[in-house]
């Protein structure tokens, strides 16, 4: 078989085309997320955006079948191509396949580390049952790379640290040994719901120039939750925005922060604090910058645009279908039928 050209894009680790979310049985059903389509290649980061209640972490949730139990995929595919390169649609397996993918071609960690970790197990044990489930590995090699992922992530001592329990940890490090889980079986897709949020500001950018680091060196693709723009700048190479279940803008991370083409996220960047100007806004006596009204309900969702209820753009025509997704002058992705008059 011919060899792809260099320059080809490589297949993408994760397709998902649309995507359809709901919760509760089929006559009370709510919609919580449709029409996602996203890809995300190897060794590139996709951060989803979006203020509380628009949709990040059903999708993301989706995405590895975590839902709770009253949510259901509508429709949709979810394809992960693997280690080995085969192809698979993840809303196609039963329970006993996702687990085979999860914690080794997929690798998670979420907001609040302790409620991922078992506190009566050391943190050797757990970095080492994956491994052992996984990648076959005997209860001694198994715990030898253990070690190994702890050194890795950067706590010192790991192997003496290997023998500690969770709550030895502090919330940064206890973050590091979630990392080092995730990452044993060296997983194609790592998903990332919040990871930093309930850290503290060095903390936090240790965490993400640890997880940039390791993408270097393992290049995994990652799926990365997260409501700040900051973290997105720090950490993605391209960025959805989300609003009230939808994608309504996608670029790369240079595109969308610097040309805004969807009003929602020109919004959601003006509500972002600039250097000192926290302090100017309180001499002037003038709040910050904050979109008014809120993300409409699940039970309530209008016709048309869903932001036109809090867009100052928006006209009768907004409300009357819902707006597609269009190429935008510069090559953001934008749902909105006045991105080029605005
Ligand atoms: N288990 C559930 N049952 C019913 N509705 C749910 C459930 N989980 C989420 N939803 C609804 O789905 C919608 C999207 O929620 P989601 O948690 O994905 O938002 P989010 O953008 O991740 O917000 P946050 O940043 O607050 O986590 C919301 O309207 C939410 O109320």
């Amino acid at each position: 078989m011919a060899a792809p050209p260099a320059d080809a894009a490589p297949e993408p680790t994760l397709r998902v085309d649309g995507l359809k979310v709901g919760f509760g049985g089929s006559q009370t059903r709510l919609i919580a997320v449709e029409d996602i389509s996203l890809h995300i290649s190897p060794g590139r980061t996709l951060a989803l955006v979006g203020e509380s209640g628009s949709g990040k972490s059903v999708t993301s949730l989706a995405v590895i079948r975590l839902l709770a139990a009253r949510g259901r995929i509508v429709s949709g595919r979810i394809a992960l191509r693997d280690k080995a390169g085969a192809v698979r649609d993840l809303v196609e397996l039963d329970e006993p396949a996702l687990e085979a993918v999860r914690g080794n071609d997929l690798g998670m960690i979420f907001q609040e580390p302790m409620t991922s970790l078992n506190p009566v197990l050391t943190v050797g044990e757990q970095i080492a049952e994956p491994i052992r489930i996984h990648m076959g590995l005997s209860r001694r090699a198994a715990m030898q790379r253990a070690i190994e992922m702890l050194d890795r992530v950067g706590i010192p001592g790991a192997a003496e640290r290997a023998r500690q329990y969770p709550h030895e940890f502090s919330g940064g490090m206890r973050q590091r040994v979630t990392i080092a889980i995730a990452l044993a079986c060296d997983p194609v897709l790592l998903l990332a719901d919040e990871p930093t949020t309930a850290l503290d500001v060095t903390v936090q950018m240790q965490i993400l120039n640890l997880l940039r680091s390791l993408q270097q060196q393992q290049g995994m693709a990652m799926l990365f939750v997260t409501h700040n723009f900051g973290v997105v700048a720090e950490i993605a190479h391209d960025v959805s925005v989300m609003y009230a279940g939808q994608i309504v803008e996608h670029g790369t991370v240079r595109q969308v922060l610097k040309t805004p083409r969807h009003p929602y996220t020109r919004g959601l960047l003006a509500c972002v604090p600039q250097l000192g100007t926290a302090s100017e806004h309180k001499k002037q006596a003038t709040p910050l910058f904050s979109i008014p009204g809120m993300v409409p309900s699940l039970r309530d969702m209008p016709r048309g645009c869903r932001f036109a209820a809090r867009c100052v753009h928006a006209e009768a025509r907004c409300r009357e279908a819902t707006p597609a997704l269009e190429t935008t002058d510069t090559g953001n992705i934008a749902r909105c039928i006045r991105w080029n008059e605005i």
